[in-house]
């Protein structure tokens, strides 16, 4: 069964010859992958005439399968092959097919098994301009595996032209393109093909959407978790953070506003002075740091107090610049940390983890910190020690916007408060919890907007 794995392409490669060694042949995989593609493509094309452009590997190999597939079904098909197959597994295919090629066509559907995870290196300006002349001369664009251009592993686009598909089929597993920035957007709707490739523990994973508990019958609001948010120079952050908080399961929210906040919802607990008096409730199953906290000496001093409460604890925003490893020294609770790209940065090089691409420095950090990572983003991925990333699918771009990171970072501290899970899957509830909102909430929202669809976010996870 197609499983949520992600494959790096030397992964792929092995679970492909573990196969081989299990008796399959690269022909007998190529035919699966082929023909669970052109399943797709047929109900796609939906009788229109197909144009597939077959490269020298086993992914043009694919091409001649999904050829052979689809004009058997009675499609008419054109293969263009600026290349001979140079695979035995392709040339088979090829000569399976025993059609013709053309030097070129338009109109209909137009399927790209140029280069799949063999491709070496950017397509040279020939190929380049070939395959977006003829993906603009087609009314549909699919990809087979990955759009050619791409880098499988580090999700880079190698050309400064590529055509954007309406549909990508990958084959056995998802790669990290399909789910990273920027190659993720080439890629419009994915399916994945199986072709039988087994359940690898080692390979990230792509986030499946987690189940939320309602209350208990006899819960009350301590039972349901009391998160402590504290907050710092500048008050608006530290509200918004709270405010989802109270939406995001956790059933009692306080604030410690560092400075005066202004308006605060009612059923907001503010709290002016007395830190360590607020901190000492024993009754506190979670902290949040870091939105609004500032990076003033006051703000540093102030993090380190939170962090030395060793209790179950979210940083954010300012408390990833001013987080340093003696802070963390003792400490036994969770932490989890919610950095954007240049919080992430920020921490690479307090943690010594530069230089990496962005799977790696995610899964270093994770052990640098001994805490959940959240890098926070258009792909956002989660890391945690021991265990390989795990990648969100992609959320509502409307979420670029002021705030939405606050709002984050208060339903992780939420779900940490309630502490039904493991750090890394409350982290992922929180992340679920905040892509729904943003999907209900449209577009043009403002993270204040967002508050507002946390409630029906939460029932859709129920
Ligand atoms: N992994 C599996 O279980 C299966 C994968 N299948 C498909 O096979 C491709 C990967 O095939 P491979 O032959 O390794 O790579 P490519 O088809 O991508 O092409 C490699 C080929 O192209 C040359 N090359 C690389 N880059 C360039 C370039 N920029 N310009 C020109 N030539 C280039 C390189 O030297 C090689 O000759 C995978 O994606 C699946 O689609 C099968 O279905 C079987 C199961
Ligand atoms: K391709």
């Amino acid at each position: 069964m197609a499983s949520n794995q992600i494959l790096t392409v030397s992964q792929m490669q092995a679970a492909e010859q573990a196969l081989v060694d299990a008796g399959e042949t690269v022909s007998t995989l190529m035919e699966r992958a082929g023909a669970g593609a052109a399943d797709w493509i047929w109900r796609v094309a939906a009788g229109r005439a197909v144009t597939i452009l077959c490269g020298p590997g086993n992914n043009g190999g694919d091409g001649y399968v999904i050829a052979r597939v689809l004009a058997a079904r009675g499609l008419t098909v054109r293969v263009i092959a600026p290349f001979s197959p140079k695979t035995p597994a392709a040339r088979a295919a090829r000569e399976a097919w025993g059609g013709e090629p053309v030097e070129t066509a338009k109109g209909g559907v137009f399927v790209d098994c140029l280069f799949g995870s063999g491709l070496a290196r950017a397509l040279d300006q020939v190929l380049e301009t070939r395959l977006c002349e003829l993906a603009a001369a087609h009314d549909l664009c699919v990809a087979v595996d990955v759009p050619s251009g791409i880098d499988c592993d580090s999700g880079e686009v190698l050309n400064d032209t590529l055509p954007i598909y309406d549909l990508t089929i990958a084959l056995g597993a998802w790669k990290f393109a399909h789910w990273m920035m920027p190659a993720m957007q080439l890629m419009g709707e994915r399916r994945l093909v199986d072709i039988g490739v087994a359940f690898d523990w080692d390979a990230a994973q792509l986030a499946e959407r987690p189940v939320l508990s309602p209350p208990e019958a006899d819960a009350h609001k301590y039972s349901r978790g009391l998160l402590a948010v504290v907050g710092g120079e500048m008050p608006g952050a530290g509200v918004l953070a709270a405010s989802a908080a109270m939406r995001g399961g956790a059933g009692y929210v306080k604030l410690y506003a560092g400075a005066e906040p202004g308006l605060v919802p009612p059923d907001l607990v503010v709290v002016h002075d007395g830190l360590d008096e607020l901190l000492a409730d024993e009754r506190i199953a979670a902290l949040l740091v870091g939105p609004g906290l500032g990076r003033s000496e006051e703000a540093r001093a102030r993090l380190a107090f939170v962090l030395g409460c060793d209790l179950p604890t979210v940083c954010d925003a300012d408390a990833l610049h001013l987080l340093t490893a003696d802070m963390l020294e003792g400490r036994l609770s969770p932490l989890i940390v919610t950095p954007h790209a240049g919080e992430l940065d920020a921490l690479g090089h307090t943690f010594g983890s530069v230089g990496l691409d962005r799977v790696e420095q995610v899964s270093d950090l994770a052990e640098a910190l001994e805490a959940v990572v959240v890098a926070k983003g258009p792909d956002t991925m989660l890391g945690a020690p021991g265990t390989p990333v795990v990648v969100m699918p992609p959320a509502s771009a409307w979420l670029s916007t002021a705030g939405t990171g606050d709002v984050l970072a208060g339903l992780i501290a939420s779900r940490l408060a309630v502490g039904m899970d493991s750090p890394l899957g409350i982290a992922l509830e929180g992340c679920w919890l905040h892509r729904e909102a943003a999907r209900l909430a449209g577009p043009a929202f403002s993270a204040g907007d967002l508050l507002d669809h946390i409630p029906d976010a939460y029932g859709v996870l129920l």
